[in-house]
């Protein structure tokens, strides 16, 4: 048991963060005495941390959730480059049942965080776009798998890199993303081609748009078609995410920059 202990204790040597993913009150009581930076990731701050990064989702690959709580801590100074930090995450079960050692430094940043809270639309409506995508994903439509493609942001612009392929059902209604009745309207107009364009607010500004931009240095991962090739391409040349699920792989991919970002399965949530 001896050396069990000690490679759990060589994880936490000189850490210069305590990082503890939606942790209990009990659970994140039991570190108040520790003597270095305590921060909390979670969805809400229910345990009235100094320091907390808000998870936007529950990210159930565990890797970009401490890659989204990394990037926030950082962002928001609670830690600096070249520090190694303490992981504690729950895995499988409620409670941490993982501690994960890592070194906070460049290499670790994936845009992640930024996606979500440095984008030009609202984190708020973002994670309600990733929603649609990922309930869609899970469940297709009416049994079938569906690709769709929604451009986050910026929407005058995105609306000026490209054309109607159809008649827009959205023309003069106010709907916005995050209503369940739009979610309904959402998943139906999924099945018809083109791209979906929302404002940095929220609205649903048109459906069945055939976005036209520049492919020009996109550099999107090999076997990933048209749909992902233009949703890549569109946050190069505007201030727009794209957020795409793809008819063939089943996954949701998010683009920002041009860059993809971030890359989550479904079947997981
Ligand atoms: N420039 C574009 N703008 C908007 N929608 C597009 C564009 N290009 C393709 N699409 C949509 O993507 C659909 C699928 O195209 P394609 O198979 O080439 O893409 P893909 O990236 O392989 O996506 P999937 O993984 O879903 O198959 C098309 O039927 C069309 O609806
Ligand atoms: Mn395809």
């Amino acid at each position: 048991m001896a050396t069990l202990r000690d490679s759990l204790g060589d994880l936490v040597a000189d850490i210069d963060g305590l990082f503890l993913f939606s942790p209990s009150t009990s659970y994140y009581e039991r570190f108040d005495d520790v003597d270095v930076s305590r921060v909390v990731v979670a969805a809400e701050n229910s345990v009235e941390a100094d320091a907390f990064v808000e998870l936007p989702l529950t990210f159930e690959n565990a890797r970009d959730r401490i890659k989204f709580g990394l990037e926030g801590a950082m962002e928001q100074g609670h830690v600096t480059e070249g520090d190694t930090v303490a992981c504690a995450v729950a895995m499988f079960g409620e409670d941490a049942d993982c501690l994960v050692r890592v070194r906070v430094d460049e290499t670790m940043r994936s845009g992640i965080y930024d996606l979500f809270t440095d984008s030009r639309a609202e984190p708020g409506v973002i994670r309600d776009v990733f929603e649609v995508a990922i309930d869609l994903g899970k469940k297709g439509q009416k049994g079938k798998p569906v690709g769709a493609l929604f451009v986050v942001g910026d929407a005058g612009k995105v609306m000026n890199k490209s054309r109607p392929l159809s008649y827009n059902p959205f023309e003069k209604s106010h709907v916005h993303v995050g209503d369940p009745i739009v979610n309904v309207m959402l998943k139906e107009f999924s099945r018809l081609d083109g791209a979906f364009i929302v404002s940095d607010a929220g609205k649903i500004v048109s459906a069945y748009r055939y976005l036209e931009p520049s492919a020009e240095g996109v550099d999107i991962p090999k076997g990933l078609g048209a749909r992902h090739m233009a949703g890549g391409a569109i946050t190069r040349d505007t201030n727009a995410i794209a957020i795409v699920l793809s008819e063939s792989d089943g996954m949701v991919r998010a683009f920002k920059g041009g860059d993809l970002i971030l890359e989550i399965d479904p079947e997981e949530y």
